[in-house]
């Protein structure tokens, strides 16, 4: 049997940290969504009781370090599944992005081998797994419009924004989460965004408070890192988009646009200077 899991990207809307915590996590309130941008995921049996990865993108790992690996092997492991499975990732998101590209496939293949296997493992549980590999598995695995806390894997569904456009554009960096974080003073913040209005604006159904209340504490550690991620996110600005903000740890400026007009003017002059632009919906 083969079955197919899509594993879309995420962006947060907002992100603001608490603390830094005793075991180096930091306390966070996040607001995420999904977009239309995604791996695809195809989840074949094996008749050797082994985990084999391929992937048409030539830069992430295969092994062992791969998050769908990882995945794969916690569910055979905690579940007693003595079967083999072939992952093959049509990898589309960029890696090491802010998108949780490798957090979304690690949740693709959760969900999958629950199928595959026929499992009966409820999404709580999935959930409960998926933190073990990484913060932002969880939302990962049930995708939709969440408030996130914790270290990002408690979640509180809610509401979907509006249906808007998403621009994506990703400067030619890698940027490590762990750098990031690293780097932030979280005691010395002065300003936080408002994760109250951030959910009034969306609860109210409106775009034009949602891109208003745009908000991520670990914009300003990435750009002060990469200034050419600020020379993107004054261009979305300048040409128009609606909202802009950094999505997660970055590089990846995201630009909310409500007007199909505006779309192709803003990605005709970010790919003036950026190779990687995307131009997607809001999955809702
Ligand atoms: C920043 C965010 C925002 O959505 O996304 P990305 O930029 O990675 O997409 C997430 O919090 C990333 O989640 P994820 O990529 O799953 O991170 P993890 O593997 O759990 O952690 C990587 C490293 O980031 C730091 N980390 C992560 C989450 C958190 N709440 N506090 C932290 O300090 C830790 O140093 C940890 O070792
Ligand atoms: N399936 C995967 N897809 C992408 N990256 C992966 C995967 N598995 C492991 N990685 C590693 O995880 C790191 C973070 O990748 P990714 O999840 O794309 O970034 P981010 O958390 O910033 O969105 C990269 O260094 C990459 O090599």
């Amino acid at each position: 049997m083969k079955i197919y899991e899509k594993a879309p990207a995420k962006i947060n809307l907002l992100l603001d940290v608490l603390r830094k915590r005793e075991d180096g996590f930091h306390e966070v309130e996040m607001v995420m969504t999904m977009v239309d941008l995604a791996d695809r995921l195809t989840m074949e049996e094996m008749p050797r009781d082994s985990i084999m990865i391929s992937s048409q993108a030539g830069y992430i790992p295969l092994d062992e370090k791969n998050l769908a690996f990882q995945a794969a092997q916690l569910i055979k492991e905690r579940y007693d599944v003595r079967k083999g499975v072939y992952i093959h990732l049509d990898k589309k998101i960029p890696v090491a992005a802010g998108l949780a590209g490798g957090s979304s496939d690690a949740a693709a293949t959760l969900r999958g081998l629950n199928r595959l296997w026929g499992l009966g493992i409820s999404t709580e549980e999935l959930c409960t797994l998926g933190a073990e590999l990484g913060s932002d598995v969880p939302f990962c695995v049930t995708g939709g419009t969440a408030l996130a806390t914790g270290r990002g894997e408690k979640l509180e569904r809610i509401a979907n924004p509006p249906q808007c456009w998403v621009v994506l554009a990703k400067p030619p960096i890698n940027v490590s989460t762990a750098d990031v974080y690293g780097r932030l003073r979280a005691a010395e913040l002065k300003e936080h965004p408002s994760t109250a209005g951030m959910l009034d604006a969306i609860e109210r159904g409106s775009f034009a408070d949602i891109c208003d209340r745009l908000g991520n504490v670990l914009e300003n550690v990435t750009l002060g890192m990469y200034p050419e991620v600020m020379q993107v996110k004054e261009s979305m600005e300048r040409l128009g988009a609606d909202g802009v903000l950094m999505s997660g740890s970055g590089p990846t400026v995201f630009g909310l646009v409500s007007k199909e007009a505006k779309v192709s003017r803003i990605y005709n002059g970010l790919r003036g200077f950026c190779k990687e632009v995307y131009v997607v919906r809001m999955l809702t």
